[in-house]
């Protein structure tokens, strides 16, 4: 029998705290635990300059819980969360929270940490599509952008981080679960040479439903650090619909390059983009740019074009506002045809108007992360 979250956590009292005081559970450094599938899932919160040291911490934790009876595996991550107020996990005055300084390499000896969210290693950028709201084909966009920076030439991947609604098996084609390795890392699926994970490959339809907060978080911080992601120039996470919480959580704890805004031109989506906006400049992560999709209609037959929606109301926002304009995706019956197949435009259409219009989204998203990266280059500071 697959043992409960309380056996779980009894188990887990037997392991040491750091320093050898207490043990983890009672020292509150164990997220929710969550099982599916015989598999147990939990992370461990530890200061995030001590990530390395107490790898055998997490190793002692993931011994103890696989020994357990009906226990098929198990998936243990260290996590540094970054706890509000704590001094040492700040912002320096003018140095962005999303620096990508290695938060336990680089700190000047001496000086605490200046952030908790380490690089993911391998991975050379990390872009959030987002959307105020839902509906608006954020997933879609999301896909046909990961696969249009390959084609532009970069090694791609992509987190599907909507774990509520995980929309990337049916959008990439892709069945199946994903190996693991040493029953720790997971392999990521993969699918016209886009390598992707999604809670949508973990655990079955239906389920994903229920989940909450904390479980959510460790799930999504594990699909992000314990995936075999190789070298990637680039990681596409598809972000949950929304402002909410959840959603400023999740852009707060990954380490986010930067985010594009999906959003349909109608005026009362441009105030839920203008949400989506404002909630990456409180957490400091840079918004390369908007996107403005079902910008104008293409009418299958004829090919012609008809601005019935308001086309450009994107634009003119991020005009007024002083963001990048990336460009205009227009709706037709063949994208949604294509989604629905498992065969994004940009791979089975690679000459159709759309694809042409998402590679130059591609292109410009680039830009904007190159002009990012090069602005967080290490500055020279007297203290
Ligand atoms: N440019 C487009 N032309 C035609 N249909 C589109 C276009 N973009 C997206 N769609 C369709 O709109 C629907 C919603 O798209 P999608 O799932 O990508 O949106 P989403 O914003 O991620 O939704 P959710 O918030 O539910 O996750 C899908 O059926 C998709 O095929």
């Amino acid at each position: 029998m697959v043992p409960d979250k309380n056996s779980v956590l009894d188990a887990l009292k037997t392991v040491r705290g750091p320093d050898l005081e207490g043990n983890i559970v009672d020292l509150g450094m164990v997220s929710d635990v969550f099982i599916s599938d015989a598999k147990v899932y939990f992370s461990i919160n530890v200061p995030a300059e001590r990530a390395k040291e107490l790898e055998p911490l997490r190793a002692a934790a993931e011994r103890v819980v696989k020994a357990l009876p009906g226990v098929k595996g198990a998936l243990v991550s260290l996590t540094a969360e970054r706890k509000a107020g704590a001094a040492s996990a700040a912002p320096a005055p003018g140095k962005p929270a999303h620096s990508h300084s290695h938060a336990h390499s680089h700190a000047p000896a001496g000086q605490p940490p200046k952030q908790a969210k380490a690089d993911i290693p391998g991975i050379g950028a990390i872009i959030a599509v987002a959307s105020g709201k839902g509906g608006v084909g954020k997933s879609t966009t999301a896909v046909n952008l990961a696969l249009a920076l390959m084609a532009n030439g970069l090694k791609v991947g992509i987190l599907d981080a909507d774990v509520y609604g995980p929309s990337m098996p049916r959008l990439l084609g892709i069945s199946g679960r994903p190996e693991q390795i040493d029953g720790r890392i997971i392999v990521p699926m993969e699918n016209y040479g886009l390598k992707a994970m999604s809670m949508g490959f973990l655990v079955d339809e239906g389920t994903a439903m229920i989940w909450r907060g904390p479980m959510v978080q460790s799930a999504l911080m594990q699909m992000l650090r314990e995936v075999a992601w190789g070298q990637l120039d680039v990681l596409v996470v598809d972000m949950p619909p929304g402002t909410g919480d959840a959603q400023l959580t999740m852009a707060q704890q990954v380490p986010l390059t930067g985010a594009v805004i999906v959003s349909t031109p109608q005026d009362l989506a441009l105030i839920d983009a203008r949400k989506g906006i404002n909630m990456f400049n409180k957490v400091e992560v840079p918004v390369l740019g908007i996107v403005e999709n079902m910008s104008y209609f293409i009418a299958p037959d004829t090919g012609n074009r008809y601005d019935i929606f308001g086309h450009g109301g994107a634009k003119a926002e991020a005009e007024a506002i002083g963001v990048p304009f990336l460009g205009e995706v227009p709706l037709t019956i063949s994208i949604r045809e294509k989604s629905d197949a498992g065969t994004p435009i940009v791979v089975s259409e690679p000459e159709h108007v759309q694809s042409h219009v998402y590679r130059d989204i591609a292109t410009k998203v680039w830009q904007e992360v190159q002009r990012h990266s090069a602005r967080k280059a290490p500055k020279i500071t007297f203290e």
